[in-house]
């Protein structure tokens, strides 16, 4: 659904892209993940058509970007983002009816996306009366209400709080469940891990790893082996040739009550592989 091939984007001097590549498969969610200053809205704006590249090549649902301003391309496109704006002295309903319009969607399909983001109560409501992570709602509510091909999110949760951004995981799990194809960026190394099928880590404009996040976790386990033993004590040993009796025997030793193995989060993975916290 997304090819994106030595993908370059120069500000002046300043190189936000230095050639990136990844594919991105119908129906699958993928993280582009790096820390402020990476280029993940850069790369989000090239794929939407908002920037111009600077070299490489970019193919969604089967357009080149030498397409992107054309309607029939955009019409396919959801896209959350800073830019995303709503009419403040409008209800909420009333903005949603004006994009319906637009695109020609189904008459039920406002209350339907108020109704899986919690907001139908609200529909009423002018959106100058609403809170940050209501109005964050209702743009989402906007950029999906036409059922896209794909969807683009530019940090679709910062800075909400903990019951708004899980009301939209909610949300963007039911969209994955539908088939819908989902690219977001995000710091957030949980959310990450729970909604999307393959990452990417960016860091000043190149990509250094991709991956699931469990294969990328697997990838980049310690390699050490823990040892709990039932009177409470624990062993740490390396899983090497060296170890392997040990290991062997403790398999049938009844005093070993557990034997495991660490798996670093997503966040302690990125910092492997970049040298840098995901902040
Ligand atoms: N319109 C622009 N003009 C000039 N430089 C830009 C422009 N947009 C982005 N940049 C530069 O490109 C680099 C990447 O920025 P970008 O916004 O893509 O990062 P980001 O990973 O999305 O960061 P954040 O998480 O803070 O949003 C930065 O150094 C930024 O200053």
């Amino acid at each position: 659904m997304i090819h994106v091939k030595e993908l370059k984007k120069t500000f002046g001097v300043e190189h936000a892209l230095k050639g990136i590549d990844f594919e991105v498969d119908k129906g699958e969610v993928f993280g582009l993940l790096g820390p402020s200053g990476s280029g993940k809205t850069t790369t989000i704006k090239l794929l939407t058509g908002e920037f111009k590249s600077s070299g490489g090549n970019i193919e969604v649902n089967g357009t080149t970007d030498k397409h992107f301003k054309k309607t029939s391309y955009v019409k396919h496109l959801g896209i959350l983002s800073d830019k995303t704006s709503l009419y403040d002295r409008l209800t909420v309903g009333d903005n949603l009816e004006l994009y319906r319009k637009l695109y020609n969607a189904p008459k039920n399909v406002v209350d339907e996306v108020l109704g899986k983001v919690g907001l139908l109560e609200e529909k009423g409501k002018r959106v100058s009366k609403l809170s940050k992570g209501m109005k964050q709602r209702v743009m989402l509510c906007k950029a999906v209400l036409h059922k896209p091909d794909v969807l683009f999110l530019d940090e679709p949760t910062s800075a909400l709080d903990p019951t708004t951004t899980e009301k939209i995981h909610e949300m963007l799990e039911e969209l994955k469940n539908d088939g819908t194809t989902i690219m977001l960026t995000t710091h957030n190394m949980d959310e990450a891990t729970r909604l999307c099928d393959k990452v990417a880590f960016l860091y000043e404009g190149v990509i250094k790893e991709t991956g699931s996040p469990e294969d990328l976790r697997h990838r980049y386990k310690r390699n050490e082996v823990h040892l709990t033993y039932e009177d409470g004590g624990i062993r740490t040993v390396g899983r090497d040739v060296e170890n392997q009796g040990l290991l062997k025997e403790a398999l049938f030793d009844t005093s070993v009550i557990d034997i495991r193995t660490d798996f670093p989060t997503l966040g302690e993975v990125f910092k492997k592989v970049t040298g840098k916290e995901l902040v």
